[in-house]
């Protein structure tokens, strides 16, 4: 007992020396980064040698010094149609407080609703353009449109001069705890919070030769969350605008993949190997719900009754 009194104190002042010399004095101090040890219980690393992002195997404040230096700016876009509009306040709010703070972030809400649109108090740098989008009667339609919505948006809007990075995420979702700088990348994906620790065969993939977001058993990385996905505007202009080509192919040839536009980014992926995977903790089940390795949640999704809220089942 005495023995973990002393060594709270120890980390306590530790803390506030860090704290105060990073504050006073221009030096960095952070703990001596090992070679030897990291966690054990997830792996933070592909076979292609990207890393993923788990807590614990980055160190924020050295994260935050690194990229505060290139002055980033970050577009963010989300999709709000039917009764999705009533996730927007709480997907707004929560990420003003935990995403990229301090840094430069654009969101871009597409809505068929711009009226229904709630004022959100943003902070410095950090602002909002609500893009009027037609209305779709089925959700199939909504998730899958999104790519070519995303397409059009990056090639005829966002210039590379301006935007750095963009993350194109879900709107029933809602943050809990940092998204930083440490998610930046050339491409990154997101392991989806169904299927981290399972084998691949039972991965939900398009299984259907017919369909260009095919593929085979035995094939396959990782499964990856349709609901996020990010990059340099450049990579993600190329996949947005591969996933929207197969996915009218797919249309014209009548065939839907099993999970439309996520199947194809999964196809994309296997082709394109992301460089950077972001854990489940950035795409979780719910707020309700723990898992071993996950040691934080940092955004997941908003329970909804599927019924109620899709336009059609
Ligand atoms: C965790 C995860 O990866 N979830 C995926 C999954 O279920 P989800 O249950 O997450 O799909 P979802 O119902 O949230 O739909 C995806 C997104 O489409 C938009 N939307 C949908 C319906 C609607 O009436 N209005 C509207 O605006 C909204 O931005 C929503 O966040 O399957 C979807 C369809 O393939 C997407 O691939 C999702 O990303
Ligand atoms: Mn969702």
């Amino acid at each position: 007992m005495e023995k973990k009194n002393v060594y709270q104190l120890h980390e306590q002042v530790k803390c506030l020396l860090f704290f105060l010399l990073n504050h006073f004095d221009h030096r960095l101090l952070y703990d001596q980064p090992s070679a030897s040890v990291g966690r054990t219980d997830v792996a933070s690393v592909t076979p292609w040698s990207a890393p993923i992002i788990w807590e614990g195997t980055f160190d924020p404040t050295l994260i935050d010094s690194i990229y505060k230096q290139q002055n980033l700016t970050i577009a963010t876009t989300a999709f709000a149609l039917g009764k999705y509009t009533r996730f927007v306040k709480d997907f707004l709010e929560s990420a003003e407080e935990h995403y990229f703070v301090g840094f430069r972030v654009h969101y871009y809400l597409f809505t068929d609703q711009p009226e229904s649109v709630p004022e959100v108090k943003m902070g410095e740098n950090r602002s909002l353009t609500v893009l009027k989008v037609q209305s779709l009667n089925r959700w199939q339609d909504i998730s899958m449109k999104r790519m070519e919505k995303l397409e059009k948006l990056i090639e005829n809007e966002l210039s590379s001069e301006v935007y750095d990075y963009i993350f194109c995420l879900d709107i029933d979702g809602k943050f809990y705890g940092r998204w930083g700088a440490e998610s930046l990348g050339r491409l990154v994906g997101v392991i989806h919070p169904w299927f981290y620790n399972v084998p691949r065969n039972q991965f939900t993939y398009e299984r259907r030769p017919e369909s260009l977001a095919y593929i085979p058993a035995g094939e396959g990385d990782y499964y990856y969350a349709g609901a996020a996905f990010g990059g340099t505007l450049e990579d993600v202009l190329h996949l947005t605008k591969t996933c929207s080509k197969q996915l009218k192919i797919d249309a014209a040839n009548s065939i839907e993949a099993l999970w439309q536009e996520e199947s194809h980014l999964n196809k994309y992926f296997l082709l394109n190997k992301p460089s950077k995977l972001l854990s489940p903790e950035y795409m979780w089940r719910s707020i309700s719900e723990g898992a071993a390795q996950i040691k934080i949640v940092r955004f997941t999704s908003v329970p909804k009754n599927y019924a109620e809220v899709r336009p059609n089942t």
